[in-house]
């Protein structure tokens, strides 16, 4: 139930009125979308594409959605299988990953993570006075998305706003969400009928102000923090700063984003993480540092093409080029996650140590108020209905849609499968 008092959006701190003014102006309208798609709550205009911002709902609750992860050795195994179900991962690679796992006792960090951002979610919510419940359900571990729809049935919520604890467009990170939320509701029968939830989504915020600024902060104190412990260091020839997200597969990557903008090389996907990553270093005063994007935990076969450099890979050759220190930059991540913690600081500064190459790594947005108070202006934004022009962007790509245009991230490796909060195709 939203409450009258809905508090202000936006720029209603000084550090958010500061980070707004970073906006860039809405891009101009793109290419009308497929005929006959209707999108339930969606204007007319959203849906001849001119404009893509959905009419204002009055939402019942929050969903936080969640990837889930393992809490003990015994659930390690059954994670793995729901989150590769039907995708043939080589079974060495699984082993692998849950390698990983056991290391850790057999818990990922994932899941406290996500309580911990609940918890500060609803803090915010109360401070700013606005009476929104949060539901938390995951993908592939308790609690389920399934058990969120439980609750928000019996609870008597039919409107539900979605963050998913994912920033950037492509299959995995937007759209596999939508579908399980698709799955979800036909699965507990909540999707139809008197009561039947409605389940809508924020938009990606890859370049939302409140996402963006704990790297900033990160890579400001990062550099200062290498240049304070290796004595003469240049920070313009020899430091590097490496921006590090998921490898996807490269066909994944050609479909992220709508199919009717084109993005240039990795898609959306790519093109999201490259403009968000020039913002923060112009932001935190390091334009004269170098920089690139690169990857990292990468599966499948070897056959199949994921998108490149590797992150270690990318660590090798910086010597050569008279790089004496690296900033690890996980700005494809929202928490230290199991790919953060092992890919990055276990494997990652390992290589960095065998290289010579002092390190460090910036801390992911985890509950950082700007990214917290973010969420909450990504949910207020659609219940208010700001306009495009309103809402902040700190990239020209976005702000991205309140609904995911025709085909936007489809996945053509694994097939159609039917997806909530989008046109359809
Ligand atoms: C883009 C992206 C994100 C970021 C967006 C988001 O956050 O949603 C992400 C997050 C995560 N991925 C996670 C775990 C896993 N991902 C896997 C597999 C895969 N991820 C992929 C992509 C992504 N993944 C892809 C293309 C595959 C191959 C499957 C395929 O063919 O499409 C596998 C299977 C084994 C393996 O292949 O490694 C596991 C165990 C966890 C939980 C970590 C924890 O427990 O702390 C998190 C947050
Ligand atoms: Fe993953």
């Amino acid at each position: 139930m939203v409450a009258a008092n809905l508090g202000s959006t936006g720029s209603d701190t000084p550090e958010r009125a500061a980070a707004a003014r970073g906006r860039k102006p809405a891009p101009a309208a793109s290419a009308p979308c497929a005929p006959g798609a209707i999108v339930p709550g969606a204007t007319p205009a959203a849906q001849s594409g001119a404009e893509h911002v959905v009419e204002p709902v009055a939402y019942d609750a929050i969903l936080l959605a969640g990837f889930g992860g393992p809490e003990g050795q015994d659930d390690v195994i059954p994670f793995l299988r729901n989150v590769t179900s039907g995708r043939g991962i080589p079974d060495e690679r699984l082993e692998e990953v849950a390698h990983h796992y056991r290391h850790f006792g057999g818990t990922s960090p994932i899941n406290a993570q996500n309580r911990a951002l609940k918890a500060a979610l609803e803090a915010e919510l109360a401070g700013r006075g606005i009476d929104l419940p949060v539901l938390w359900g995951n993908r592939n571990w308790d609690p389920y998305l399934n058990d969120a729809l439980a609750e928000a049935k019996q609870r008597g919520f039919t409107k539900l706003i979605a963050i998913a604890t994912s920033a950037y467009s492509s299959y995995s990170s937007c759209r596999q969400y939508r579908e399980d939320f698709a799955d979800a509701l036909a699965d507990t029968g909540t999707g139809e009928g008197d009561g039947a939830i409605q389940i809508d989504k924020v938009r990606q915020f890859f370049d939302h102000p409140g996402f963006v600024q704990p790297f900033i902060e990160g890579v400001r104190d990062g550099i200062a923090q290498l240049e304070a412990s290796v004595p003469g260091l240049d920070r313009t020839t020899e430091v590097e700063v490496l921006f590090a997200t998921h490898s996807i597969p490269s066909t994944d990557a050609a479909k992220s984003g709508p199919a009717e903008r084109g993005f240039g090389e990795g898609g959306a996907y790519a093109a999201q993480h490259r403009a968000v990553a020039e913002v923060v270093m112009r932001d935190a005063g390091a334009s004269d540092v170098p920089w690139q994007l690169v990857y990292q935990s990468r599966s499948g076969p070897p056959s199949m093409p994921w998108l490149e450099p590797d992150i270690n890979d990318a660590i090798e050759e910086l010597p050569a080029a008279g790089r004496k220190a690296v900033v690890i930059v996980p700005l494809g991540f929202v928490s230290d996650h199991m790919e953060v913690l092992w890919d990055l600081d276990n494997e990652a500064l390992e290589t960095a140590g065998e290289h010579g190459l002092a390190a460090v790594r910036v801390p992911t947005p985890g509950t950082h108020p700007a990214y917290v108070a973010g969420l909450v202006d990504l949910v207020l934004e659609r219940v208010q209905g700001t306009p495009t022009a309103d809402r902040p962007a700190m990239t020209d790509l976005g702000p991205w849609y309140d609904v995911c245009r025709p085909g936007c991230c489809e996945n053509v490796r694994l097939g159609f499968r039917p997806a909530l909060a989008g046109i359809a195709p």
